[in-house]
């Protein structure tokens, strides 16, 4: 039996293999379906402003072929708000972009842009799409995603993959603790970036956390495992934590 957590693949990078060379596969798509059949809950796809892997078309088939919810990762830009009230997905999770970074690198600065981005939460809900903040496990950025009216936030698990030992215990504690303070607020609760089989159990296993979402991990593990099993070896993770 599936938890209440929900595994949300992200396939960007199946997209990356393919702008490698130009070509038409592998496509994301097919992924995104597969992941579905082998139990994801949820399909997360991030375009990027510079397009370096998902492209328009992958969105526009997304939101029109997955019969599971797509949660669209958008730059907090009018170009992006304008492709999110043209293809309506399920969600969209505010991310924070610089263009000559090679990933994700910490959340969004909610606190610091509240003028910009309340206008932004605000049509995307009024479209009746699930907005979604990508923070950093910080209080001051939940008092903002509270003062935003944001349903959703999605903390940023990059930092503690990244680290080892004590300072792993503290930034999951860190993450534990912004996880139930949004919690008390009404907020439901994500996590993701740079997830793993070796590391997802602790996340899973923080008892507000609702949907966890996982790409770059699964996508290389799918070369040596298949798609289908890795991301149900995930699921099953996730599930013993709960
Ligand atoms: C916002 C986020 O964490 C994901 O979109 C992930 O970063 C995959 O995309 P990139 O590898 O391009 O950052
Ligand atoms: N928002 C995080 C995400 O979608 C997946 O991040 P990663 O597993 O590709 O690092």
């Amino acid at each position: 039996m599936t938890s209440d957590l929900r595994l949300g693949v992200n396939i960007d990078h199946v997209a990356t293999v393919r702008n490698a060379r130009g070509s038409g596969y592998p496509d994301p798509v097919r992924a995104a379906l597969l992941a579905a059949e082998a139990g994801a809950d949820g399909i997360t796809a991030h375009l990027r402003e510079d397009r370096r892997h998902i492209t328009d078309d992958d969105i526009a088939r997304l939101a029109e072929g997955l019969t599971i919810p797509l949660n669209l990762e958008m730059a907090a830009t009018e170009e992006m708000l304008g492709i999110a009230l043209r293809h309506r997905p399920h969600a969209a999770c505010i991310v924070p972009e610089r263009r000559e970074e090679r990933t994700t690198e910490g959340g969004l600065d909610a606190a610091g842009h509240l003028n910009h981005l309340a206008p932004m939460v605000s049509e995307l809900t009024a479209a009746n799409i699930r907005v979604s903040l990508f923070i950093e496990p910080d209080p001051r950025q939940i008092e903002a995603a509270v003062r935003l009216k944001a349903p959703v936030v999605e903390l940023h698990t990059g930092r503690y993959c990244e680290l080892t030992g004590e300072a792993q215990v503290a930034e999951l504690r860190r993450i534990a603790d912004a996880a139930a303070l949004a919690a008390k607020n009404g907020i439901e609760v994500h996590a993701g970036h740079g997830l793993t089989f070796d590391n997802v159990v602790p996340i899973a296993a923080i008892p507000q956390l609702r949907e966890l979402n996982i790409g770059h991990f699964l996508i290389g593990e799918a070369i040596f495992d298949g798609l289908g099993p890795v991301v149900r070896r995930m699921r099953a993770l996730m599930d013993e934590a709960r």
